[in-house]
């Protein structure tokens, strides 16, 4: 996966390049970030990135020329047809579907913007897309960015090893996550519960599928609303809520 990231501040990305699972994977070439900054751009003595709103109003905005000359270096060294996608809290809101959709694109320009935000004329003319990870207003588009860029890597074959695999993010099953037990077996007098220490693991998987429906009936009903329900699911589903006594 080929990752070009248009950002003022590119050293923040090392919190994807140089950590963990995303870290592994740049090393093993499984995924590729190259960052693009407006500043690298700019012509003025003082390198100058920002630029006064028409129409006054608070703070300022991206200047237009050095933003445009970055996402136009990105494209030249993207893979041909790559498409261009800005982190704003004006966009669609990032999800499994749309984390897989950028995955199989194989590659993406991510536009991480500062100060109020960027000149309409760039979004409509360089951005194919805009993307937004929840409705608050960030600092920058960057924090959002690696968010997509961790969750898209984490879809590259060879990225998760098999284990994690196996485990299958729950919201690629459109599911809550089941509720997780380690050592020790007893925390405050709170004890694992004896289902998932019983060994029986057809018992394990059944108990864990019925937590995971009857959570995400209970805390994200939005999830369950297109998802269609065996008849077994629906008796997970009302055995939990019983035992619950819901
Ligand atoms: N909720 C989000 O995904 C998000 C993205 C960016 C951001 N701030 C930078 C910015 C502001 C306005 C226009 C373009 C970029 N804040 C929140």
């Amino acid at each position: 996966m080929w990752f070009g990231i248009v950002s003022l501040f590119p050293q923040m990305f090392s919190a994807v390049t140089a950590y963990g699972v995303t870290r592994r994977a740049c090393e093993k070439g499984l995924i590729e970030v190259h960052t693009y900054n407006p500043r690298d751009y700019t012509y003025d003595k003082y390198k100058t990135v920002d630029d006064k709103p028409y129409g006054g109003g608070p703070g300022m905005l991206m200047k237009v020329q050095p933003l445009t000359d970055a996402i136009s270096q990105a494209r030249r060294e993207a893979p041909v047809g790559t498409k261009v996608v800005c982190m704003s809290p004006q966009g669609a809101r990032l999800d499994h579907s749309l984390v897989t959709k950028f995955h199989e694109w194989g590659s993406i320009i991510l536009v991480a913007g500062r100060y109020e935000g960027i000149d309409e004329r760039v979004l409509q003319k360089q951005v194919d897309l805009e993307v937004s990870i929840g409705d608050y207003v960030l600092s920058g588009g960057e924090l959002p960015a690696m968010c997509v860029i961790d969750a898209v890597s984490r879809m590259v074959p060879g990225v998760l090893g098999d284990i994690q695999n196996a485990q299958e993010d729950s919201f690629a099953k459109g599911l809550l996550h089941f509720p997780q037990y380690t050592r020790p077996e007893a925390v405050d007098g709170d004890k694992v519960p004896d289902i998932v220490l019983c060994g029986d693991h057809a018992k394990i998987r059944r108990w864990r599928l019925q937590q995971a429906l009857g959570r995400t009936y209970e805390r994200r009903p939005d999830l369950l609303r297109s998802r269609t329900f065996s008849d077994d699911e629906l008796m997970l589903i009302v055995d939990y809520l019983r035992d619950k006594g819901l």
